[in-house]
């Protein structure tokens, strides 16, 4: 089974003071669906952070299949990111002044990859063909949850990294983008792992991982 993510002994602090995160390890597989729970504070967006090579460990070592993110500079982990990752937070963080097909075919566009024809599928897939050509601002919290599904699945990354994807929803729109993100993946082969305080977005993953004060319980 090919390793995607490990996390070896990671630690994160600000400062050199406050203690966000001590002592993580653990090893995420090929295909594999993994929750991170806790409570408010834990450390999970900032675990999150350190797998996905937007924070730096104090110390510990994060491998993307086996090659540390430590040994990479800053614009070769963002070119990281974007080509083997994708990425979902709780307010969706869609460009404001593209439409919702605009903001799918960003990461496309961006890895220089055919785009045309491309987004208005899978936005059609996820019930917003007839909003496509809004702007973010002009769609529900759910619709545009959605679409940043839509973006981070769209370039066929070998993992999606989600940071409360349902947090800012109601129960119904939020099992709704968890199904979404599970088919999705499961689909590509895809690896997920998402950051929820929603134990029944958990309990569709099949690896729960739970923090307390930064540490794994
Ligand atoms: N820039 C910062 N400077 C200092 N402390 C910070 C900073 N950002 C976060 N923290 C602290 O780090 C701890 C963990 O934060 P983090 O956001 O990772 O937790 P979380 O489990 O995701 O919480 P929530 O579920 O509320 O989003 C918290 O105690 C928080 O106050």
């Amino acid at each position: 089974m090919v390793v995607v993510l490990d996390l070896e002994d990671v630690s994160f602090s600000f400062d050199e003071k406050v203690h966000v995160v001590s002592g993580v390890s653990f090893r995420v597989d090929g295909g594999e669906r993994r929750a991170i729970v806790g409570h408010s504070g834990s450390g999970k967006s900032t675990l999150l952070a350190l797998a996905a090579g937007i924070l730096a460990p104090s110390s510990g070592e994060v491998m993307w299949f086996g090659r540390s993110l430590r040994a990479m500079d800053d614009d070769q982990r963002a070119a990281l990111r974007l080509a083997e990752m994708g990425l979902v937070f709780q307010g969706a963080e869609l460009l404001p002044e593209l439409t919702l097909r605009q903001n799918v075919e960003l990461p496309l566009r961006l890895l220089a990859r055919p785009w045309r024809g491309v987004a208005l599928p899978l936005l059609e897939r996820l019930g917003l063909d007839e909003v496509a050509e809004r702007l973010p601002s002009q769609v529900s919290g759910g619709q545009r949850q959605r679409a940043a599904v839509a973006r981070a699945v769209v370039h066929g990354p070998r993992m999606v990294l989600a940071d409360e994807p349902t947090g800012a929803l109601d129960s119904e729109a939020g099992a709704t983008v968890m199904r979404l993100l599970r088919e999705l993946t499961s689909e590509q082969g895809t690896t997920l792992m998402v950051v929820t305080h929603d134990m029944a977005i958990a309990g569709e993953c099949d690896v729960i991982t739970r923090l307390a004060d930064g540490r794994v319980a």
